[in-house]
């Protein structure tokens, strides 16, 4: 049996002083897609900047193992090293480097002129990094640069505000090809945790477990495409009822 590529333990999160994660565990194994719903303020971005260790996010207490590392005392660059890689829901700009100086630090991938063809990113190579890119330009920005670091564990955080459902396919074929989706199931060596608000990702990408993220915590772990359509008919509070009435039967 492999390592974990990541496992969270009992991690809590304060961000301006304020505790947004309060006590959660998650475990991501070679090769598994794990989607994580939640109501806006939840916390699911801020999981993803902790993991990265970015800056503002104050990790209080639990841990945080990759590839059975504590990374503790570990910088963002160090933790990119290890493979994890991360699309931001609002990438900075970056003034004076352009994407392809960008990409040209970073990559990693083989193939990586051909992605930028795919991505219909060509018009934007000698462009700022992000500076006055449309919503649909960020995100594609964002997938290609997360194809040519070629992580094996994907951060992705909402790839789909924004972009518009031609877009989604777009970049939706980048992801399943970073995540070697060509491959049986049991060969394929990335993970991602996606977060997403409308699911509309499902629809592209394979996703093996779903959580449903509220205050701070993981309340329900199971099938991505069942949960999304509970949420979908009951909203955000039937998960509240559903995990109450659950912790009253126990
Ligand atoms: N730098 C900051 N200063 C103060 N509060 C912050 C900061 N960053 C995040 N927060 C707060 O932390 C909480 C969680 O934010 P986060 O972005 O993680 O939620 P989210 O679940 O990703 O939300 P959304 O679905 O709306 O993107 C929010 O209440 C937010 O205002």
């Amino acid at each position: 049996m492999d390592k974990p590529l990541l496992e969270i333990i009992d991690l809590h999160v304060s961000v301006a002083n304020k505790e947004i994660i309060k006590g959660m565990d998650l475990q991501v194994n070679k090769g598994e897609v794990h989607v994580i719903f939640g109501p806006n303020g939840s916390g699911k971005s801020t999981l993803l900047n902790a993991i990265m260790h970015l800056p503002g996010y104050s990790i209080d207490d639990g841990e945080i193992r990759v590839k059975s590392q504590n990374i503790q005392e570990m910088s963002t660059d160090q933790i990119a090293n290890l493979g994890i890689g991360m699309s931001f829901q609002h990438p900075p700009k970056i003034k004076g480097v352009t994407l392809r100086n960008f990409l040209g630090t970073i990559n990693r991938s083989e193939d990586l002129e051909a992605e930028i063809r795919a991505l219909s990113m060509d018009a934007f190579m000698e462009r700022e990094l992000n500076v006055g890119f449309s919503g649909g330009e960020l995100k594609r920005a964002e997938i290609l640069k997360l194809y040519a670091q070629s992580p094996d564990l994907l951060l992705i955080d909402e790839p789909e505000s924004g972009v518009d459902i031609e877009n989604i396919a777009i970049i939706s074929k980048s992801i399943n090809k970073i995540l070697q989706e060509d491959r049986p199931m049991k060969m394929r060596e990335r993970s991602a945790i996606i977060i997403t608000h409308t699911g509309h990702i499902l629809n592209y990408v394979q996703a093996d477990i779903g959580h449903v993220f509220m205050d701070g915590r993981i309340v329900c772990t199971g099938n991505p495409q069942m949960i999304m359509d509970d949420i979908k008919k009951l909203g955000f509070s039937g998960c509240v009822a559903c995990v109450k009435e659950q912790k009253d039967q126990l």
